[in-house]
């Protein structure tokens, strides 16, 4: 039974979910050194962001085969060095959407009113009305940076609430910011002319400190300011400065520059600020919704089965996946063949996609004829997950062509390989929608199923040589199970395609190139 170590607090509605497939760890205590000694046993990690996956607990977790992220952000992870190991990391990208915009909303009408700081006083004794005279959202101008799941949403509500609005996102359209009644400015104006700025961006190193001493120089000084989104996205020396000396208005923390906070003046700022302890996720329902997402990806990928929502591999829908499976058998099994026909070191596929496999995302049916391409060198080091990546830092060049008109089949597939050794070519159908036919080898048509071990000729189109082939395999007793030959013009050259029941064994290739009329014979293991 695969193990799953959780190293962090997750609902218990995963944990069923997991324990279903696998033995389940929930060990939320371990020191970044004792998860480096622990990780060796297990077959999968489930995180939230209190976890560091570094490059050491990924290096020391060598049956590893996906981290799960119970939540958004994968910044915690170490992905690049994940996906050149070939593991799968896996995310819950809208489980806790709803949690993260209601929090920030919450730190809006919080920090209007100092409602933290008038409990707080209530609390210990004092009646101070006139300390916490708030302000009102209404008609007031929210800036949202960052325009996506959670920024929208917040959006919609305070929308309703009768905000006006600013959105900042540049990978978003003017369209989609105006049917959600944002008008879609840039960061200076924005920053110039808000009450209120809400972060709902990545952190990356383009948005490190987007909002430092500069930025906020040039805002309204009643601006408050709402981070839910990453810690170090605002500078947070030079908010605890404008904070101080009173040159903006307030600010509502959740995230930090390091988690967990330690000695901060930010501690110290009182009214001016509310601090949370990275509580946007942090509703029931939201934990629920990320456990179960995260937990049934961990599932399906330690049964063998694709995630859905994998942030290094392209995630697919379950219908998708269905339709899509049998082509990527095919990709993989013709990129097998031609990379083992091409021999030596490939440096460019080309991979031609004609009839329906020509429409629609063809990125997973490019990486499969990749995965099948380096197999035969990578074993099962190669996967879904790190296949381009190897095949880049091989300096494979990939080529990809689409023709949707071509009509012989419902789809065909062909994949030419150039390599130090030559040139090779494949195409290849399925029959009745699964059953994998190679229609054509270096250009001469044919009619075999790949099989496990197989033997390909090139050679003249004579009497007897097909006899003698027989007899050759025979006398090593190697059984043939099926045999095409294929020829473009009769008595010119022709290709012979064998399927045997047994491996090839040592030398007789030799033997077989010794015979009169064949120029060039490869053996494939599929
Ligand atoms: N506090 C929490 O507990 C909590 C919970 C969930 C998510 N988050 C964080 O909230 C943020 C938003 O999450 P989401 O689910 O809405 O993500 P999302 O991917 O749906 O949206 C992010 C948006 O940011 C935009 N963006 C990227 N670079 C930008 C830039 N330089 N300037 C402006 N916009 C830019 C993208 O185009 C996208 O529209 C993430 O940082 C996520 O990690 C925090
Ligand atoms: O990226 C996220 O999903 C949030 O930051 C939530 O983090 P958490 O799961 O540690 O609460």
């Amino acid at each position: 039974m695969p193990k799953v170590l959780v190293s962090d607090p997750v609902d218990q509605a995963g944990l069923d979910i997991l324990s279903q497939v696998a033995q389940v760890d929930v060990n939320t205590s371990l020191s970044p050194e004792e998860l480096v000694a622990a990780i060796g046993d297990y077959d999968a990690l489930m995180i939230r962001s209190g976890t560091k996956v570094t490059k050491a607990v990924i290096d020391a977790g060598q049956n590893l085969k996906i981290i799960g992220r119970a939540g958004v952000g994968v910044d915690n992870v170490d992905v690049p060095e994940a996906t050149r190991r070939g593991i799968v990391v896996v995310n819950s990208p809208e489980g806790n959407t709803i949690a993260a915009a209601e929090h920030a909303l919450a730190m809006m009408m919080s920090m209007s009113r100092y409602i933290p700081s008038a409990d707080r006083s209530v609390k210990s004794g004092e009646w101070k009305r006139k300390d916490f005279t708030g302000v009102e959202i209404y008609k007031k101008t929210l800036g949202v940076v960052g325009l996506g799941k959670i920024g929208s949403h917040v959006a919609t509500v305070a929308r309703a609430m009768g905000m006006k609005l600013l959105a900042y996102d540049p990978f978003i359209s003017a369209e989609r910011a105006e049917q959600l009644g944002c008008r879609l400015v840039e960061l200076d104006l924005l920053f110039r002319e808000a009450d209120y700025i809400t972060l709902h961006l990545p952190k990356t190193p383009e948005t490190t400190h987007l909002v430092n001493e500069e930025a906020l120089a040039t805002m309204k000084p009643t601006v408050r300011i709402i981070n839910c989104a990453r810690g170090g996205i605002i500078d947070e020396a030079a908010l605890a400065k404008a904070l101080r000396e009173g040159t903006i208005g307030g600010a509502a923390l959740d995230v930090y520059e390091s988690e967990p906070l330690g000695d901060s003046e930010l501690r110290e700022l009182d009214k001016a600020i509310i601090l949370t302890p990275h509580l946007g996720a942090s509703t029931e329902e939201a934990q629920v919704n990320v456990a179960i997402d995260v937990a049934e990806q961990i599932r399906d990928v330690l049964l063998g089965l694709p995630a859905r929502s994998a942030v290094n591999i392209p995630g697919l829908r379950p219908e998708v996946m269905q339709k899509l499976r049998p082509y990527l058998q095919l990709a993989e099994t013709l990129g097998n063949l031609v990379g083992q026909l091409a021999g030596g070191r490939v440096q460019e596929l080309t991979v031609r996609l004609q009839g329906d496999i020509a429409g629609g995302d063809t990125q997973p049916i490019m990486v499969a004829a990749l995965k099948g391409l380096l197999s035969h060198a990578l074993q099962e080091r190669v996967n879904y997950v790190n296949a381009s990546i190897e095949a880049k830092e091989r300096g494979i060049h990939v080529i990809e062509t689409r023709d949707a008109d071509i009509r012989d089949y419902t789809g065909s597939l062909n994949l030419s390989a150039k390599g130090s050794l030559g040139e090779h070519s494949v195409t290849g159908v399925l029959l009745g929608g699964s059953e994998i036919r190679v229609t054509d080898i270096d250009e001469f048509p044919i009619n075999v199923p790949p099989t496990q071990h197989m033997l390909f000729t090139l050679h003249r189109d004579m009497p007897g040589i097909i006899g003698k082939i027989g007899s050759l395999l025979g006398s090593f007793n190697v059984n043939i199970a099926s045999m095409q030959v294929g020829r473009k013009i009769v008595r010119g050259d022709a290709v012979m395609a064998l399927s045997l029941d047994d491996p090839l064994p040592e030398g007789i290739l030799d033997e077989i190139l010794k015979v009169p009329g064949i120029r060039d014979a490869y053996t494939v293991n599929l």
